[in-house]
């Protein structure tokens, strides 16, 4: 169609030819803002339903303040509480006078007399056969839910939830864009955080605009201020921007630093109860440097509770350093943000300092390699469109190495080893850390631990999953370690049984980019082959020391039993040789004097009483002792020195000084390795 032809479909139709004149003239293209989008798809962001969205709201809560305390390098104490307000305390909270129903047929849940009828005869009955049942000494069944109430949506829920940090705090004039404008955040750089998108206060405060049209309230003061700020605000979706109902500075007393959020969202606390205090309890393990101090508040006494996650270490991993990208990590996007925002001029300089490992060296050899239209003193800013996809080209297929782990802060063995024993008191753990590693350019650190027993884990695989020091809950079945560990560990090599013995398998992974799949930050994919050896080979490497723990249990059972089984038979033994011994006594001379002179003294003694049953008794129960002392000697000098039994003791340095000094005794060399 010629140019006429378009015009023509847009020319204003003649009156009266076209019936649908005004419809026609109208584009169907519509925008979008991110809060508008985000809105509309909350179950991507962990918002599913209100009792999911009561877990996110307290997890992000929770990261944030983590996120805070850390970056200024504060051991976190974190407060946070959930309370339950009903339906009447949030009618008088937003003014709204209580209103009681006049036309019951018009609710879901009402109940005509003729089926509460029929429902109560059923549960009667049910009642009775649970009371025969009961008499009888029989197992109660659980009542059917058919049998349950009138059927109906049921009670909302509203809940206030308080999270109060220690941390950075944030600067007076950027609360308001913080919280009210979807993706705005501190944490988009190449940097090893928990929190990434700029989007989970915002989805707390958008869910709570939807749910109870109630603002969030923030407080916060930066360490040093002399007041602190106050924002009550709420979001304009449309157009993402704050809508703010008070901004003030207020006097700040106590010298305070740090957050307090306050928001009120609708929730479901019965069904996310255990989801909500899974959470606490895996965040407790990975940070045992903080403390928590969670408290429920309901209108039930019975249901209240506080429960106090106490710090156990004060050793804290080091804040994760901002890097730059690596050339192999870049897109043709990446590529040009940076060369619009570079301080540098040229080419040589752009390639050396926004880029980790290019020397100035390899950058001149690359320059060499893009052509002749590319030279070390060209203007960066003025490379053209088709200049920068060469470079991208290059970028893909040149050889860089690897980047370091350097700008990562895992857990740290030890404090994943302290975290596992401090929540679940196992009989047995081993953890281990692996060297740093990449994918698709970004680094990464795995570190895992296994336990054995311990209380509140169930029989089988339990999986507890971090990433970037976040518990992972939800989508657990898809997970790279979920796979790794209920398909690529053969757990009967290990001596480990996975449906009887009770299986704890930690494992945690670090990286300036944590491949989630969405943007629930739920699970990371088993699809990138990288991570999935590394989780694989740390599970086994810990595997492999419990091997060795559990041989040696194995073999001092073995020995305990052997032990036992031999002198348990001791009295019947000494008691059947002893009679025996007394009948040869007792043979007639010619019968006597075939015996040796040996076996004569023998028969001698029993007669004089010098050897008794108790003789014989005694000297088995030595021998046994004997023979098993010797066994346990030969087995210590076949395996060795380095088999003996050892216990690993993890020391950490106070401060990161990498410069340790040995200790040295006459006997030993203490060589701390940072
Ligand atoms: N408790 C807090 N203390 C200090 N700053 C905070 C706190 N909570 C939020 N912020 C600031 O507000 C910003 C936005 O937080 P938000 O939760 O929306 O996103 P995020 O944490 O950056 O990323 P994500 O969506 O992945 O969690 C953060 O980047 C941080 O700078």
């Amino acid at each position: 169609m010629g140019d006429n032809g378009v015009s023509e479909m847009f020319e204003e139709p003649k009156k009266g030819k076209f019936k649908t004149t005004k419809k026609a003239k109208e584009s169907v293209l519509k925008q979008k803002s991110p809060a508008e989008f985000f809105a509309e798809n909350k179950n991507i962001a962990g918002f599913d339903n209100p009792g999911k969205s009561l877990y996110t709201t307290v997890r992000e809560l929770i990261e944030n303040s983590l996120d805070s305390a850390e970056s200024i390098n504060e051991l976190p104490s974190i407060e946070i509480s959930v309370e339950e307000i009903n339906k009447m305390e949030f009618n008088t909270m937003i003014g709204l006078v209580d209103r009681d129903r006049v036309d019951e047929e018009l609710y879901d849940d009402f109940e005509s007399a003729k089926v509460r009828e029929k429902r109560l005869a059923k549960e009667a009955r049910l009642q009775e056969i649970q009371a025969k049942n009961a008499s009888l000494g029989k197992k109660a069944k659980e009542p059917s839910t058919n049998t349950k109430g009138p059927k109906g949506r049921g009670e909302t829920s509203f809940f206030k939830v308080i999270c109060k940090d220690n941390g950075r705090g944030m600067p007076h004039d950027d609360i308001p864009n913080m919280f009210g404008r979807v993706l705005s955040g501190t944490k988009y750089g190449l940097k090893q955080t928990r929190g990434k998108f700029g989007l989970g206060a915002k989805m707390a405060l958008i869910w709570s605009k939807m749910s109870t049209g109630l603002p969030i309230e923030i407080s916060s003061a930066t360490k040093g201020q002399n007041y602190s700020s106050f924002c009550r605000l709420d979001i304009d979706i449309h157009q993402n921007i704050p809508h703010i109902h008070l901004h003030e500075k207020r006097e700040n007393k106590d010298h305070w630093h740090g957050a307090e959020i306050q928001v009120i969202i609708e929730g479901n606390w019965t069904t996310y109860r255990s989801k909500i205090l899974h959470y606490m309890r895996q965040m407790a393990v990975i940070t045992p440097y903080s403390e928590f101090l969670f408290k429920y508040f309901s209108h039930a006494a019975d249901k209240n509770m506080t429960i106090k996650f106490a710090r156990r270490t004060d050793v804290m991993p080091p804040v994760p350093l901002e890097t730059k990208h690596h050339p192999s990590a870049v897109d043709l996007l990446l590529i040009k943000r940076l060369i619009s925002e570079t301080s540098k001029p040229n080419l040589l300089q752009f390639l050396q300092h926004e880029f980790v490992n290019i020397s100035k060296s390899y950058a001149e050899r690359l320059i060499g390699e893009m052509g002749p239209d590319f030279s070390p003193k060209m203007f960066v800013k003025s490379l053209t469109s088709q200049q920068i996809v060469r470079i991208h080209q290059l970028f893909r297929q040149a050889k860089f190495d690897d980047p370091s782990g350097d700008c990562l802060s895992p857990a740290g063995e030890y404090n994943l080893r302290l975290g596992i024993i401090k929540e679940l008191q196992p009989d047995m753990v081993a953890t281990h850390a692996g060297s740093p590693q990449v994918f698709e350019g970004h680094p990464f650190i795995v570190e895992a631990g296994i336990s054995l027993g311990g209380k509140d884990v169930k029989q089988g695989v339990n999986i507890f999953r971090f990433a970037n020091r976040i518990p992972l809950l939800f989508e657990q079945g898809a997970d790279v370690v979920t796979r790794t560990a209920s398909k690529r560990i053969n757990w009967n090599s290990y001596k480990i049984n996975q449906i009887q013995d009770k299986i704890g398998v930690f494992v945690s992974i670090v990286s300036t980019k944590i491949p989630f799949k969405g943007t629930g930050k739920e699970y990371i994919g088993d699809d990138i082959t990288e991570i999935s050896s590394a989780v694989k080979s740390s599970i086994q490497q810990c595997c492999n020391q419990l091997k060795s723990k559990i041989v040696k249990k194995l073999q001092a059972r073995e020995r305990q039993d052997r032990k036992r089984n031999l002198t348990r038979y001791i009295p019947d033994a000494s008691r059947a040789v002893y009679q025996i011994l007394e009948e040869m006594t007792r043979d007639n001379e010619p019968k006597r004097q075939r015996y040796d002179e040996k076996d004569a003294e023998l028969l001698d003694k029993v007669e004089s009483e010098q050897i008794t049953e108790k003789t014989l008794r005694d000297n088995l129960t030595q021998h046994i002792e004997k023979v098993d002392y010797e066994m346990a000697l030969e087995y210590a000098t076949q395996s060795g020195a380095s088999e003996e039994p050892r216990e690993d003791i993890y020391l950490n340095a106070l401060e990161n000084l990498p410069d340790f000094i040995d200790f040295h005794s006459p006997v030993f060399v203490l060589r701390l390795i940072p």
